[in-house]
C-alpha cells in the first residue's frame, strides 16, 4: 500500500522524508539505509546534514548505506558517476566514512556476478531499513525502465530515451554523453526494504504520481511494483500533486 502525503513546498517535503529517515535511524535503530540519486532526494539530504551534519556522535556514523544504481562506462573520476555524486551530496557531510556507503561495481568485468554479488552485500548487511527512492518520467525505479520483470535483482538495465534525455541535465545538457546503461537494484531487491520512502516534486512529476496511484501493479509501469509493499511512503509537493483527489 503507499501513502499518500502532500506538502506545499520541495523543502517541506524534504523536512517530511527527513522525518522518516530519522524515525527508522535514531528511534527504530534502523542501521542501513537505501539511498537514490537524482535531484528528487537533494533537499532531504540537505535537511539530514543541517541536522546531523556536524554530530560526531550521531548515529548516523554508523550505518551502512547502499546506492540503488551505477551508470556503466563512466571513467572512474568522472564527478556523474553515482558514488561520488552522493559523497559529495550527502554522505561526507554527515560524516559516513566511504568505506560504508556502497554502490554495484559497475566497472567489473563480469556485470552478471557484480550484481549478485551486491545483492548478497546488502543481504548480508541485514537489508535495508529504509530506502529513499525518486520516481522518473516513465515510472522508472532506480533504472528499471517499463517492461523490467518485477522479480529482477540487481541486473544490467538499459536507459531508455527518455530517462537518458531527462538526466542530460547533469552531463551538460549533451544527452550523448549519458551512459546507456547501468548496473541497478532490481525491483525485487528494493521491495525487500523493511520501508520506502518516495520522493516527487515539481510539475514534470504531477502525471506519473497520477498514473501510478490510478494503476494496479503492473510491469508497465515498474512503480506500481511499490503497490505489493506494506511500508511505502509518497512524499509530493503541491505541483506534483496537482492532479490527485482524494489523497492526504
Ligand atoms: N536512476 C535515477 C533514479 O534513481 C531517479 O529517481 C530518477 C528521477 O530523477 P530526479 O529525482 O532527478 O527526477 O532518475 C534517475 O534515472
Amino acid at each position: 500500500m503507499i501513502s499518500v502525503h502532500r506538502f506545499v513546498d520541495p523543502a517541506a517535503v524534504g523536512r517530511a522524508a527527513a522525518d522518516l529517515v530519522d524515525a527508522a535511524v535514531l528511534e527504530r535503530g534502523e542501521r542501513v539505509i537505501g539511498l537514490a540519486t537524482g535531484s528528487s532526494p537533494l533537499e532531504t539530504y540537505a535537511e539530514l546534514v543541517r541536522r546531523h551534519g556536524g554530530d560526531a556522535t550521531s548515529a548516523y556514523r554508523d550505518v551502512e548505506a547502499f546506492l540503488l544504481d551505477e551508470y556503466i562506462g563512466l571513467p572512474s573520476d568522472h564527478p556523474q558517476r553515482y558514488a561520488a555524486v552522493i559523497r559529495r551530496e550527502f554522505t561526507d557531510a554527515m560524516g559516513i566514512p566511504s568505506g560504508r556507503v556502497h554502490g554495484p561495481d559497475a566497472d567489473a568485468v563480469d556485470l552478471a556476478e557484480a550484481s549478485r554479488a551486491y545483492d548478497r552485500t546488502i543481504e548480508r548487511s541485514g537489508g535495508v531499513g529504509v530506502q529513499l527512492l525518486g520516481l522518473g518520467s516513465d515510472g522508472h525505479i532506480a533504472f528499471n525502465a517499463p517492461g523490467t520483470s518485477f522479480d529482477e535483482r540487481t541486473h544490467v538495465a538499459t536507459l531508455g530515451g527518455s530517462t537518458r534525455r531527462d538526466n542530460a541535465r547533469f552531463f551538460g545538457g549533451d544527452i550523448d554523453a549519458v551512459p546507456r546503461s547501468a548496473l541497478s537494484q532490481g525491483i525485487a531487491t528494493i521491495l525487500r526494504a523493511r520501508s520506502i520512502v518516495v520522493i516527487a516534486t515539481g510539475a514534470g512529476k504531477a502525471h506519473i504520481v497520477a498514473q501510478v496511484l490510478a494503476s494496479g501493479p503492473t510491469e508497465a509501469l515498474p512503480a506500481t511494483a511499490l503497490h505489493g509493499h506494506d511500508d511505502v511512503v509518497l512524499l509530493v509537493d503541491a505541483a506534483a500533486g496537482v492532479l490527485l483527489e482524494g489523497h492526504g
